[in-house]
């Protein structure tokens, strides 16, 4: 996809990212379109979080450039790249447990209708939202639970509506069935499918091969901080330099 292209939504032109010496990303060029799912994968140390932690502004490239909606955010704060539309998930859950389900909701509806408004199309209250949200994720049912009460898998899934709340152009899924069942995970599957991909971007870095798989338009592998191959999941699966670096194990089945 050229950087040029009306659909593409995130550019990122040879980004480097070292820790002292030690160089983790090593020219990482790739692009998203607007309506894609993405999977980020890669063996252990390939350098996914890292990937992650540039584009969301956690870590500034040491060289390169990432673009969201043709704005250069390579050096843009964290915060200001949320305002830009866009949301991630952390591997580690990140709500407030003392709050009930419905309250998360409203915090990030809330905040969504702040600064988002330019992108909203809707005159939707957060009230109506989060009831939306709460729908569409199957958690009216705990709507009134405490976080901290509820089952890590359906923390996960909170979590979940919370980032789609905020209204991004780009959802980042860090290790999203992270910690979930087998039936979660085929949920989280399907819920990808038939609701998200239709209402934004998403890029997901995941294990998981049925997830990656079941959901993934495009694949992204990194390997020793450098893109390996990139494709649509037949051809990834396919590949024979993928294959080696994953040592079979990944595509076993
Ligand atoms: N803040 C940091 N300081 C120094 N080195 C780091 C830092 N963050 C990551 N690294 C190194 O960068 C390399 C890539 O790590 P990263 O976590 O990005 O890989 P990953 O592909 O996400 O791995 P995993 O699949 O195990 O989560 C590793 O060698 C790691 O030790």
């Amino acid at each position: 996809m050229s950087d040029t292209s009306a659909s593409v939504l995130l550019t990122v032109r040879d980004v480097r990212k070292s820790f002292g010496n030690h160089e983790v990303l090593r020219g990482v060029t790739t692009s998203i379109g607007a309506n894609e799912v993405r999977a980020v994968i890669g063996p252990n140390g390939a350098g996914k979080t890292t990937f992650i932690n540039v584009v969301t502004g956690i870590y500034a490239p040491t060289s390169g450039r990432v673009s969201l909606a043709g704005r250069d955010i390579s050096r843009a704060a964290p915060h200001s790249i949320v305002r830009e539309g866009m949301a991630r998930t952390y591997q580690i859950a990140s709500l407030y447990p003392s709050l009930t389900v419905a309250e998360n909701i409203v915090v990030a509806c809330r905040a969504a209708s702040k600064f988002s408004k330019a992108r909203m199309t809707d005159a939707i209250s957060p009230r109506e939202y989060r009831d939306r949200m709460l729908e569409l994720f199957n958690l009216t049912r705990l709507a009134g639970r405490q976080v901290a009460e509820i089952s890590h898998g359906d923390q996960r899934l909170v979590e979940l509506a919370v980032t789609a709340s905020l209204r991004p152009r780009l959802m980042l899924l860090d290790e999203p069935t992270a910690g979930m069942s087998p039936a979660e995970t085929q949920q989280f599957i399907e819920l990808i499918n038939t609701r998200l991909r239709s209402s934004c971007a998403i890029m997901l870095v995941e294990h998981d091969m049925k997830v990656v798989m079941g959901t993934a338009d495009t694949i992204t592998v990194l390997a020793n901080g450098a893109v390996l191959a990139e494709g649509g999941p037949d051809s990834i699966r396919n590949n024979a330099k993928v294959q080696e670096a994953y040592l079979g194990s990944a595509f076993a089945h």
